[in-house]
């Protein structure tokens, strides 16, 4: 019950949190330069802004009257964010710094066009479009999956030392937990030793970075002046957004005591736990082409008969260049790219993947163009986005998926694509937001898939050279070497030779070289170790108290581990946690035994198949779904994309290169077919 007294309260805390706020207001930008992937976007800023404010209050709250003040706190808040949604509609804005705290998301940047604001759910656009930023795509609930919006927790609750967001960072028996690094050193350090898949390609491992980068964005902190924190100190002085990993003594590569890492943007919307967000659209619906931001979109179409910028000067196709990308290590006339997702060039083998589905987009709006002349571009851009996504979310379900979980997960968790008829399983009230332990653990499993080598092959099929991957993270060179065909030998390299086993087992590249500049041994950072820090930074359990929901044993001592680790494994961990209870999750699911037929453990395959259920059935637009008052694609339209699309023929069609195929395209050792018998959409087919 909100009392007049209790909203004084808390309205007091809040005052307090922004008067501390704003004193500490020193700058923390740093005057090196660093590379930053997982840059913050101006809405996530924001967001960040009320994320700490938050935090601060939450704080103030928790030390004057324990934590069970937090449910009525977050009732005044939710008082006043009606009261405030009734203010901005009478245009007499109250400038109280309780306002500026909930200063309503979305009017920000209206400028740029970057964030629609809200809008009707039930009006003809989001009848018949899938909006950008997947606002909307939950008419009940329009925020939920939307850009820039919190993680999902799967046990509902987080994982902090002291319950509100500081990291965990003590063993269960009171002994400081292990270094990030130190972990990384004893259990994942594959010495160069190079285990390869046996039937899964290189191909598998970059489309899931392609989903990766479709589903989730999990930006870092700024600074308070917006720019980039500087946490490359690992003592008390750095900022409390920081989380610089101790490097021990006698490190194999890095010679510092230090490795910087910056904890993810907290959004926390309420009083409570911090709060990872995520800034791309949750939804597969191919943000990396698209962006997740009505300004990327902006940024990537030509505004002529539906198509999307190319760069087309070296006499083959590549993503638009992008002149400013602070990121970019290479130099002019190298440049980067711009594509939907602001990682496009974080290694030379993404910018393949994505201009095939750049150059699939423009050749269908060339087909719909030739059988409709007079569509509008607005009209040609949506209609074939709308295929393209069909496309997108039938090779991931039909083709990726089944690759690495096995059929049981695939079954339990309602994956496989129908053979006819259409899907009924919309429902509104599942939440379709990207998991923390997805985002932060299981699906980070690729990384172990990656080479760090990527070797070329020309047409032919034989050894063009490769890249080495810690020498070209954020590099665009290797995608301008027009004199052997610009990026096809990259992608032939990937579909006909295969990725590395995924196994707790890491490359060099990952483990040593992520971000390095070149020339400069240890300048970069380990990813392994970035994993297993960003979960205690996320507030992830560790890896044992998710084993009840995945429907595995509990575990109190090592011993207990051995219906689901080898002998080998157990003792590996010994050597590592001094309780079985400590074991951080991204370990716990890199060492679990793979399943019969799968690839990963138990508990990555659940988390993997619970997320991608989330994703299938809390899609309005899911591309086999009906759903009331949506226009998704007719009964015919399905059966054309479930019957007519492969991820083969989409490479085939737009590689001068390939016009013999893999069979199975994550299988390099299966059978090679002509391109020209793998079946393709009719468009008229999608032209009502
Ligand atoms: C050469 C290949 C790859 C490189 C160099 C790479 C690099 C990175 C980096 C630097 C991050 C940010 C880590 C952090 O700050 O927390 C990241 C995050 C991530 N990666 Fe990868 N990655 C690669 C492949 C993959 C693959 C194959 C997958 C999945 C199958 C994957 C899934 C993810 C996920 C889910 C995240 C979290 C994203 C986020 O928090 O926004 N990555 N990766
Ligand atoms: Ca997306």
């Amino acid at each position: 019950e909100v009392t007049e007294e209790t909203e004084k309260i808390v309205e007091d805390a809040v005052l307090r949190a922004l008067d501390s706020i704003s004193a500490n207001s020193e700058k923390e930008a740093t005057s090196e330069h660093l590379i930053v992937s997982q840059q913050a976007n101006s809405e996530s800023k924001i967001a960040q802004f009320t994320g700490e404010v938050l935090e601060e209050a939450t704080r103030i709250l928790v030390e004057e009257f324990g934590m069970d003040i937090l449910p009525v706190a977050n009732e005044v808040i939710n008082k006043w964010r009606n009261e405030e949604s009734v203010e901005t509609e009478t245009t007499t804005p109250s400038r109280s710094k309780r306002n500026v705290v909930f200063r309503s998301k979305r009017q920000t940047d209206r400028r740029r066009r970057c964030f629609s604001p809200p809008t009707d759910c039930n009006n003809r656009f989001h009848t018949s479009t899938r909006a950008i930023t997947g606002i909307c795509n939950n008419r009940q609930n329009s925020d939920l999956g939307n850009s820039v919006s919190p993680l999902r927790r799967l046990l509902g609750a987080a994982s902090y030392a002291d319950g509100l967001g500081r990291m965990r960072f003590r063993s269960v028996n009171g002994v400081d937990l292990p270094s990030a690094r130190l972990i990384s050193n004893l259990l994942h350090d594959d010495r160069n030793n190079q285990v390869f898949s046996p039937s899964i390609n290189h191909l598998h491992m970059i489309i899931g970075q392609f989903i990766a980068h479709d589903v989730i964005f999990m930006p870092s902190s700024v600074a308070r002046d917006g720019g980039t924190l500087d946490c490359s100190i690992c003592t008390a002085r750095a900022s409390p957004n920081c989380a610089g990993i101790p490097i021990p003594r006698n490190d194999p590569y890095f010679k510092t005591s230090c490795m910087r890492m910056t904890r993810a943007l907290n959004g926390q919307e309420n009083f409570g736990v911090r709060t990872p967000i995520g800034q791309n659209s949750h939804f597969l619906d191919l943000s990396p082409v698209y962006g997740s931001a009505d300004c990327e979109a902006e940024s990537v179409r030509s505004f002529r008969d539906g198509k999307l910028l190319t760069f087309d000067d070296l006499g083959y196709t590549l993503p638009p260049q992008n002149l400013n990308d602070s990121n970019c290590q290479s130099s002019a006339p190298l440049h980067c790219f711009t594509c939907g997702d602001f990682r496009n060039s974080l290694h030379p083998a993404l910018i393949p993947v994505h201009t095939i589905f750049i150059k699939e987009h423009n050749r269908l709006a060339d087909e719909v163009r030739a059988a409709r002349p007079r569509m509008s571009d607005e009209q040609i851009f949506q209609l074939v986005r709308k295929i393209m996504i069909a496309k997108w979310q039938h090779i991931v379900y039909n083709e990726y998926i089944p690759k690495y979980l096995p059929r049981r997960i695939i079954r339990n968790f309602g994956l496989t694509p129908m053979r006819n008829g259409v899907h009924r399983g919309y429902s509104t009230s599942q939440d379709p937001s990207i998991s923390a332990e997805f985002a932060g653990a299981a699906f980070r499993f690729g990384h172990s898939q990656a080479r760090f080598d990527f070797p070329r092959l020309t047409e032919a099929g034989r050894p063009a050279g490769n890249f080495d991957l810690g020498h070209d993270i954020f590099y665009a060179d290797q995608n301008y070497l027009a004199g052997i065909g610009g990026w096809e030998p990259i992608m032939n390299g990937m579909v006909r030779l295969p990725a590395m086993k995924s196994d707790r087992y890491f490359s060099s590249g990952i483990r040593n070289q992520m971000f390095e500049i070149r020339g400069r041994n240890g300048s970069g950072v380990d990813l392994v170790s970035i994993n297993i820090q960003r979960g205690r930074d996320m507030g992830l359990f560790p890896y044992v108290q998710y084993r009840q929901l995945v429907g595995l044993p509990q575990v109190t001592n090592f011993a207990d581990l051995n219906t689901t680790f080898s002998q080998e494994n157990i003792q590996a961990l010994r050597n590592v946690y001094s309780d079985p209870a400590d074991i951080d999750l991204y370990v716990g699911i890199m060492l679990e035994e793979p399943l019969a037929g799968g690839q990963l453990g138990p508990t990555a395959s659940f988390m993997i198949g619970e997320q991608f259920k989330a994703l299938k059935t809390g899609d309005r637009f899911f591309y086999e779904s009906i759903a009331q008052g949506t226009d998704n694609l007719n009964q015919e339209e399905i059966n054309e994309i479930r019957e007519n699309v492969s991820l083969a023929k989409m490479i085939c069609t737009n590689m001068e290169f390939a016009d013999r195929i893999n069979s199975d395209i994550f299988d390099h050792r299966s059978r090679q077919v002509a391109c020209s018998s793998l079946r393709e959409i009719n468009i008229e087919k999608f032209l009502r």
